[in-house]
């Protein structure tokens, strides 16, 4: 391989690839001598779509095969919705670069409904996010929520089948599928608080590959850094994987940093919200205070019961 190329580890579905496609735009940006391919794999994720990703053991199930390329040798890089990546690493490997977030919040879409209020009772609401379950169920108890997997594209034509009356998905993803049109409501912090990193991109590599990471540099995001890493102290400090009812979502005003946080039961019986406002510098310690305070206020019931429900 020359020194001059780097090689992106990927998912083939679309979201994925307009990901890496992004990275790889932006690496040339950067340095326009590079050259960037792109090695597309299948994760375990991808395989098993027929199961509730809550009782597969999400955890790291889109990102494990990637990080083995990575290993090996065979990829240089691999890029990853922030949100789909667990707490902890394999042994040298490591998230080295996070690029500015998209919209982070979560998008309401229908075809004959404007928004979640405008449901009439009994409604069918697709998603298989414990996290929009729970918040879903906390403001429309009446709400039937069913099981929804499959990329975004699968997700849009099952709610185009009418097998649903409206959806939940990640407005990022959608605009980056240029789907945007499709969402007929912003959904608040309020009303539906993201999950950690929701709508930032990430970069992981070998942390001994200095190469690499001194090319990746300048595509960090020093403001998104700052906020995805409050929102994942917090989520660490409850041991919380990638299917867990948990909402972590950190804002920037100015050099102060505001993070809000979310525990639910998946029943929308039982709701834990904190908030932390403090100096931008410690957003990790703010994250962690922000867990324990829940943790004492019963979120680690919440928790313990989900996770014993997943194995059942
Ligand atoms: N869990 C799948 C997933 N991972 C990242 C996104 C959207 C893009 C993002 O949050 O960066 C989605 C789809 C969705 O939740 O609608």
């Amino acid at each position: 391989m020359s020194t001059n190329t780097i090689r992106i580890a990927t998912r083939q579905s679309p979201l994925a690839l307009w990901q890496a496609h992004y990275v790889r735009d932006r690496l040339l940006a950067f340095h326009p001598s590079l050259t960037v391919e792109l090695v597309t794999m299948v994760t375990r994720g991808d395989i098993i779509l027929d199961t509730p990703l809550a009782k597969v053991g999400g955890k790291g199930l889109f990102v494990k095969e990637l990080e083995i390329a990575m290993l090996e040798g065979r990829a240089d890089i691999a890029v990853h919705s922030m949100k789909d990546v667990p707490v902890a690493f394999p042994e040298g490997l490591g998230l080295v670069t996070i690029c500015e977030r998209e919209d982070p919040r979560d998008a309401f879409v229908s075809n004959h409904f404007n928004s979640l209020d405008d449901l009439p009772v009994g409604s069918i609401v697709g998603t298989s996010s414990l996290r929009r379950q729970c918040q879903l169920r906390a403001r429309r108890p009446d709400l039937v929520i069913t099981d929804l997997r499959g990329n975004v594209g699968t997700r849009l034509s099952k709610l185009d089948n009418g097998q649903y009356d409206a959806i939940i998905l990640a407005a990022a993803g959608l605009k980056r599928l240029k789907l945007e049109a499709r969402i007929r409501q912003f959904m608040t912090p309020e009303e539906s608080l993201p999950a950690v990193g929701q709508g930032a991109v990430g970069i992981e590599c070998r942390l001994n590959d200095q190469r690499t990471r001194e090319l990746l540099a300048p595509l960090n995001d020093a403001a998104t850094e700052t906020r995805v890493i409050a929102e994942r102290a917090m989520n660490a400090r409850l041991e919380g994987g990638c299917q867990v009812p948990i909402g972590s979502y950190a804002e920037l005003e100015g050099d102060q940093l505001w993070l809000r946080a979310l525990v639910g039961a998946p029943d929308g019986s039982k709701m834990i919200r904190g908030e932390r406002r403090g100096p931008a510098t410690d957003a990790e310690t703010m994250g962690i205070a922000l867990a324990e305070e829940l943790l004492n206020q019963g979120a680690d019931d919440i928790l313990q019961r989900v996770y014993q429900d997943s194995q059942s």
